[in-house]
């Protein structure tokens, strides 16, 4: 290894940035009410109308935005209106034939190159629970990382990371599960994450990385999000269900989904006085991100407002 890689081995592969284009994403989904078999689902199927059987539901609704090498881009909106989908969509994870519209890397469409230099944290993290997390990396890094690199190398890697994400003062302790205490749900989150950025990826995709966290617990985690982008140049998008506005803050561009439409995506400092500027202001000051999160529950009225601030 060079003198070079010792100091930084995340060297050890390079990694050209990502500026990722999604252009109006639309996704709908055929749902055949007469597929399932069974003695339930027939007496379910005598009661229903058979007029009817084929129902489309359109999940995503012209979703356009970008977001840049050194950003992070925070997908908010309530429980169901198609975060999961929109972040599966962005990491070429759902069948080009299901969906319209385009997601261009670098202008271009998504090449098995770039798929190799996205990382993907999905909600439900797999993770052995009796390895410590030391292991858990060190055994993903002789997996994932290239046959030229020796095997010492690969655990410099490893040990890079873990203090990258400030793993280092549980890198001894096991992962564990329900049963078996181990590490905390944060770190765990972590684990996840530098699972991911071992291959050095140039572009991160999370989904709900701060579900289960405390506040304190899920600033703490966004904010190593922020530095990956900030410091590291990496284009980082991530869903995030409740963020506190301490959290918000953290966010250079936030779009805001409401039934698989956007009713807002641009900077998330200015989204408030985008807000404003057509008429809706909250009654008393309060958390941004509750605030979208109102609009996009419909909880305040927005009557079809559809908007691009970038
Ligand atoms: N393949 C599918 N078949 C049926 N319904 C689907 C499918 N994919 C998505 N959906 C529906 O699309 C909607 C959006 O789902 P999605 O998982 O993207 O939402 P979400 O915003 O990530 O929700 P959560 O915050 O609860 O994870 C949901 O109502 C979900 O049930």
């Amino acid at each position: 290894m060079n003198q070079q890689h010792a100091h930084d081995p995340f060297n050890l592969q390079s990694s050209p940035p990502i500026h990722l284009q999604f252009v109006d994403l639309c996704y709908k989904i055929k749902i055949d009410k007469t597929s399932s078999n069974g003695a339930i689902q027939s007496l379910f199927k005598r009661a229903m109308d058979t007029d009817n059987m084929i129902e489309e539901r359109t999940i995503l609704s012209g979703i356009t935005g970008m977001v840049h090498p050194g950003e992070l881009l925070a997908v908010l909106g309530p429980s169901g209106s198609g975060k999961s989908t929109l972040l599966n969509a962005l990491a070429g994870r759902l069948p080009e034939q299901c969906f319209t519209g385009k997601v261009l890397a670098n202008g271009r469409k998504l090449s098995k190159s770039v798929l190799k230099r996205t990382g993907f944290v999905t909600q439900d993290d797999v993770l052995y629970p009796h390895l410590s997390v030391r292991e858990t990396l060190i055994f993903c890094a002789l997996l994932r990382l290239p046959e030229s690199l020796s095997r010492r190398e690969k655990t410099v890697v490893a040990d890079a990371v873990i203090a990258e994400l400030g793993l280092s003062k549980c890198a001894n302790t096991i992962i564990g599960n329900t049963f078996i205490r181990g590490v905390s749900g944060g770190e765990r989150k972590r684990v996840s994450i530098a699972h991911e950025m071992l291959v050095n990826p140039s572009l991160l995709i999370l989904d709900e990385p701060t579900s289960g966290l405390d506040s304190t617990g899920a600033h703490r985690l966004i904010t190593t999000l922020g530095a990956l982008a900030h410091q590291k140049g990496k284009t980082v998008v991530t869903s995030v269900h409740q963020p506190s506005s301490r959290v918000f803050q953290t966010f250079d561009t936030v779009l805001v989904l409401s039934e698989g439409r956007c009713i807002y995506f641009g900077k998330g400092s200015e989204a408030m006085r985008y807000f404003e500027s057509v008429e809706f202001r909250p009654s008393f000051p309060m958390n941004p991100a509750d605030f979208l999160l109102d609009l996009a529950n419909g909880t305040l009225h927005l009557c079809s407002l559809l908007t691009f601030r970038y």
